[in-house]
């Protein structure tokens, strides 16, 4: 059954989140109607497939908005949306929640059509051009609905994350801030942090990057202005979690010191890390499976990997996921294969007798 009834969808901000939600909804058969402050933001969304303009005059609201603006912008951008009767419902995709449901609370005349809601999901990379339909796609899609809120609200927001492909669940605003403080803003702060320190490092050092630094610092790469608004908004939950982190790296200074004496300390600090690793969750909320690895030496020429990936699949061996590394002063690439644990030994026996070259 089609939860809006035939009625469209109206995404206000046509950014990576708001174009990536348009591309996902279209997919889904829902009319996406679009509108953006930016008008080549609009276009280009338009041009991906996302949706089409809002018309000037629709003959009727849509069902719900789903507003995809900078945080500081939610509460003003859902009461144009509710005053000029553009929609029925509103939701907002914010990456914070008691500031935007808070001032929509002050500001807007009838605050319980809008319910807050944030996908766990998302790109280093703004704008529309950076849109992915499959982003939401096993995601945690979080709705964060309070005691004012009609029920149809949620329905319809649950709706647009379900269809979107992703997970929805609901919290409150307050322990939706407390949790993302955690495992989304002091991440994003220390990526930043880490990722400044290579600003003016000299170019021999950075030049011996590899995935390490590169996986810790992707991150960093996200707007500065967006990150400024999450950080503000969500200051008083992030910096608990700063503190303990001061408190380990206090912890961890010291022992470095005397470095051997230290060596409990610093063990101790490094199984913290193995452990907490080991309670993310894997793609769908499920436990991380940690695969086995296989590392294949292929020569830079085309046409290897093309060849390299047939032959993983001769071996009836499914590839979870690559990654591909230079050999420093090597005219070939590494090319890691990640495969179900225990799948190693078939993979690496029927490579080799294929004639690759096994790593490690
Ligand atoms: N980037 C992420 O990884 C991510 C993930 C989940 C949620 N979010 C949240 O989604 C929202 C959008 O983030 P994004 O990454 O898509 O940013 P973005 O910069 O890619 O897109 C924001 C869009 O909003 C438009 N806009 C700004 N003010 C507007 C207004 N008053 N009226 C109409 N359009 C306006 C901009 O022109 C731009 O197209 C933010 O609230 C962010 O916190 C971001
Ligand atoms: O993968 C990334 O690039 C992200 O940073 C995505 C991420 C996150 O921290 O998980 C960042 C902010 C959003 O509010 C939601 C998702």
């Amino acid at each position: 059954m089609d939860p809006f009834g035939g009625r469209a969808v109206l995404v206000v901000g046509t950014g990576l989140v708001g174009t990536s939600l348009g591309l996902a909804l279209t997919r889904a058969g829902v009319d996406v109607r679009l509108a953006d402050a930016k008008p080549e933001f609009l276009a280009e969304a338009i041009r991906l497939g996302a949706g089409h303009a809002e018309p000037e005059t629709p003959a009727e609201p849509a069902a719900l908005a789903v507003v995809a603006v900078p945080p500081e912008a939610v509460a003003t951008v859902v009461g144009e949306v509710m005053s000029g009767g553009r929609a029925e419902y509103a939701t907002d995709v914010a990456s914070v929640k008691v500031l935007p449901t808070t001032q929509v609370r002050e500001r807007v005349p009838d605050p319980g059509r809008y319910v807050g809601s944030h996908p766990m999901a998302g790109r280093e990379v703004s704008g529309p051009s950076a849109a992915l339909a499959d982003l939401f796609a096993g995601r945690p899609w979080v709705i964060c609905p309070d005691d004012g809120t009609h029920q149809q609200a949620v329905t319809r927001a649950l709706a647009v994350a379900r269809l979107a492909g992703a997970v929805p669940m609901t919290m409150t605003a307050t322990e939706h801030d407390a949790a993302v403080a955690l495992v989304s803003h002091t991440p994003h702060v220390v990526a930043a942090l880490m990722a400044g320190r290579l600003a003016g490092a000299p170019g021999h050092e950075v030049r011996l990057a590899g995935p390490g630094v590169t996986d810790v610092t992707r991150i960093a790469g996200g707007d500065p202005e967006l990150w400024t608004e999450i950080l503000t908004a969500n200051a008083a939950a992030v910096r608990p979690v700063l503190a303990g982190l001061r408190s380990d790296l206090d912890r961890l200074m010291s022992a470095l010191e005397a470095p051997v004496a230290g060596q409990p300390v610093l063990r101790e600090l490094l199984r913290d890390g193995v452990d907490g690793r080991s309670r993310l969750p894997g793609k769908h909320g499920s436990a991380r499976t940690e695969f086995g690895t296989v590392i294949v030496a292929v020569d830079d020429r085309p046409g290897q990997l093309a060849a390299l990936f047939a032959d993983a699949g001769a071996a009836g061996v499914n590839v979870e996921d690559v990654r591909i590394e230079h050999s420093p002063g090597e005219p070939i690439g590494l090319v890691e294969l990640d495969v179900r644990p225990g799948a190693e030994d078939e993979l690496t026996g029927s490579l080799r007798a294929r004639g690759w070259t096994i790593r490690g």
